[in-house]
């Protein structure tokens, strides 16, 4: 038999599938198919989710696993920082860790478990590096610079400054009122630059963010690869450091802020150390369902016989998220 989890990072769904139980890892197409179905909202298991995050064997020395992205589309990703932090806690109960290294598509980054958000709600902190703002990183092209800091950029949206960064996965953030980020303009700039266009060929996560506070904002995020998302770890990592870059006097490097999201909230440090910047993102790790099925029915997506055992936890997140101060009028997705 073969577990999965299902899990979330401020309500960030994924599925974790460890392949080093497997008898063989699946190939590179077998994920594909499998991370399609199984997240799909209607031919999945338990309402889909954004993606599968795979766990293989580690690549680099001195890390402890490699952790894939497979988008809900079936698209790889090189990052996801709210996939990393309950890879971070599975790996920290099955190995008896609490600081490590995990393997990602681009680097070996640093994972420590961190203070409980609150009772029976699990929380870790995460490295999201590295840092890059050349358009080649993203990439873009055709828009008329070589980097985008705080940028007006009519191609994309008329009225809205943008700044770009690849964390590695590539952001696009713009900062705006109440308003704009509660209304229509996010699905209509996501799609776009998600289909097929001169600028951001590769897609982009596109993250609208409302500053709230000096180190406190809200940030709303249409996701490569999958679409509105209650949340987006790597996304609060490159908006957090674009507010430090575009407003510092409303943010500090090395002092957290508190990101707040559809689907919860995580905190931020942003750090500047040897001419490098790089986010901790620190959130809840949530496990909220265990699944087992053959492994030849996960080779071929057959989900007809998964057994499903669900955890105590959900109730403990939503009694957190319920305590959390309401900004505006965009609630929890899912
Ligand atoms: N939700 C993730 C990011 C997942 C990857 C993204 N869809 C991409 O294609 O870059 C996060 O929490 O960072």
């Amino acid at each position: 038999m073969v577990n999965l989890l299902k899990v979330h990072g401020s309500q960030n769904h994924f599925f974790i599938l460890d392949q080093t139980e497997l008898e063989s890892p699946l190939t590179d197409n077998e994920l594909k198919s499998f991370t399609k179905k199984i997240s799909d909202p209607k031919t999945g298991l338990l309402n889909g989710t954004d993606g599968v995050l795979v766990i293989n064997k580690p690549v680099r020395e001195h890390a402890l696993a490699q952790m894939r992205v497979i988008n809900a589309d079936g698209s790889e990703a090189s990052m996801c920082g709210n996939g990393l932090r309950t890879v971070a806690r599975y790996l920290s109960e099955k190995y008896h860790k609490t600081s490590f290294l995990v393997d990602t598509m681009n680097a070996s980054l640093r994972v420590r478990k961190d203070k409980d958000f609150a009772p029976n709600v699990p929380a870790f902190a995460v490295e999201i590096s590295p840092v890059r703002f050349n358009k080649e990183a993203l990439p873009f092209d055709n828009l008329g610079y070589d980097r985008l800091i705080d940028n007006y950029i009519p191609e994309i949206y008329p009225g809205l400054r943008f700044t770009s960064i690849a964390v590695p996965n590539p952001h696009l953030i713009s900062f705006m009122n109440q308003k704009q980020i509660t209304g229509p303009i996010l699905g209509t700039v996501g799609k776009r630059l998600n289909d097929k266009n001169p600028y951001f060929t590769d897609g982009v996560n596109v993250n609208f963010a409302q500053i709230l506070d000096k180190n406190k904002l809200f940030v709303r995020t249409y996701e490569r690869g999958v679409g509105f998302t209650n949340a987006c770890g790597t996304g609060m990592s490159a908006t957090s450091l674009a507010l430090v870059l575009t407003h510092p006097e409303m943010a500090d490097l090395d002092t957290p802020i508190s990101v707040y999201n559809p689907g919860g909230m995580v905190k931020t440090v942003v750090h500047y150390e040897e001419s490098q910047y790089w986010i901790e993102l620190i959130g809840n790790a949530t496990f909220t369902h265990h699944l087992s099925l053959d492994e030849a029915d996960l080779r071929t997506g057959t989900f007809e016989h998964v057994k499903i055992t669900e955890t105590n936890e959900q109730t403990a997140y939503e009694k957190f998220v319920d305590q959390l101060p309401k900004f505006n009028d965009i609630t929890t997705l899912a």
